[in-house]
């Protein structure tokens, strides 16, 4: 485990013009509460990573700030309200030392892919470092270390734009970091990787039939599956349920089953909690 040294930023739209492309994806579901589910989940996940120091939101949404500063963020305003690229000027201006601005619609991040992103930025001194996005033409994280400035090139193209101005691609994996969520399409990746509590609580009420693909599915207490992936360093992993859909599972779901280590194609059962949350790995013979 690496000291804590990265601040964070993340830049939050205004709720009622957020994600428009998101508008109606989850029926019944207000458009703000689910921008904001988003937005938290990411926040989440940002501030219980072991490689991130401190986290700095910018916005001026009257429900995410107060929102994400009882979570544990230092909110800044939205200044000079010029776009997201501004905003993450302004965030990283404030910083000093190591910053990453990173995208705050992830709602199925997990702590151990930033830290791995953010590790690998560090890997060459004197030079920003970009994750791109599912599609390869985006970008969720954008790191620049100390000293550097962090040069924000966001928006359509921003893959592309970030190569140009001199970051390096960064090449791991990283599913649950690359899994930005602009459309439906992509909820119901992120649903497959495994949402975070925020945005499951709004998803999984309304996919009751759990249908392949719908947004919010959620494995209730009793699915198995086997152990694909575990890293003990972590304590995290990912595994092939019954339905032949990947699953990762955070360290807290592992730490609760009183385990010392799982093994690769070891059988296991997945519980959630009402909100669709991983909350236990466990043998399917415990209780
Ligand atoms: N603070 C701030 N954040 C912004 C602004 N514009 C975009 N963002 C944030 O930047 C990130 C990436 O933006 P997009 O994925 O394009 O999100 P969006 O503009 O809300 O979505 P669309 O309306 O669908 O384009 C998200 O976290 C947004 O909340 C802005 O003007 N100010
Ligand atoms: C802001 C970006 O795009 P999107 O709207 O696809 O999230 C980006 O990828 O830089």
């Amino acid at each position: 485990m690496s000291e804590p040294s990265w601040t964070v930023v993340v830049p939050v739209k205004r709720l009622d013009v957020a994600k428009s492309r998101l508008r109606g994806a989850l029926p019944g579901v207000p458009h703000e509460s689910l921008a904001l589910a988003l937005a938290l989940d990411t926040v989440r996940a940002v501030l219980a990573c072991d490689a991130v120091a401190a986290l700095l939101v910018v916005t001026d949404d009257p429900r995410v700030a107060p929102a994400v500063r009882s979570a544990g963020a230092r909110v800044l305003p939205d200044v000079p309200d010029a776009g997201l690229n501004a905003a993450l000027r302004h965030g990283a201006e404030t910083a000093g030392g190591p910053v990453a601005g990173l995208t705050a619609d992830l709602p199925a991040l997990l702590p151990a892919d930033l830290g791995a992103a953010l590790r690998a930025a560090a890997g060459t001194p004197g030079v920003r470092h970009f994750v791109a996005d599912a599609t390869g033409d985006g970008t969720v994280l954008l790191a620049a270390p100390a000293g550097v400035p962090l040069d924000p090139r966001f928006g359509a193209g921003s893959a592309a734009a970030h190569a140009a101005s001199g970051a390096l691609p960064l090449a791991g994996g990283w599913p649950t970091l690359r899994r930005d969520v602009d459309t439906p399409a992509d909820l119901a990746e992120a649903a497959r990787l495994g949402l975070g509590p925020h945005t499951a609580a709004l998803a999984a009420p309304r996919c009751p039939a759990a249908a392949p693909g719908c947004p919010g599915r959620v494995y209730g207490a009793g699915m198995q599956g086997t152990v694909a992936t575990f890293d003990g360093a972590t304590r995290t992993g990912t595994l092939l349920l019954d339905d032949g859909t990947e699953l990762s599972f955070p360290a807290h779901a592992f730490d609760a089953s009183g385990l010392r280590l799982l093994r690769l194609g070891q059988r296991v059962r997945v519980d959630r909690d009402t909100a669709g949350a991983i909350v236990r790995v466990t043998l399917p013979t415990m209780d």
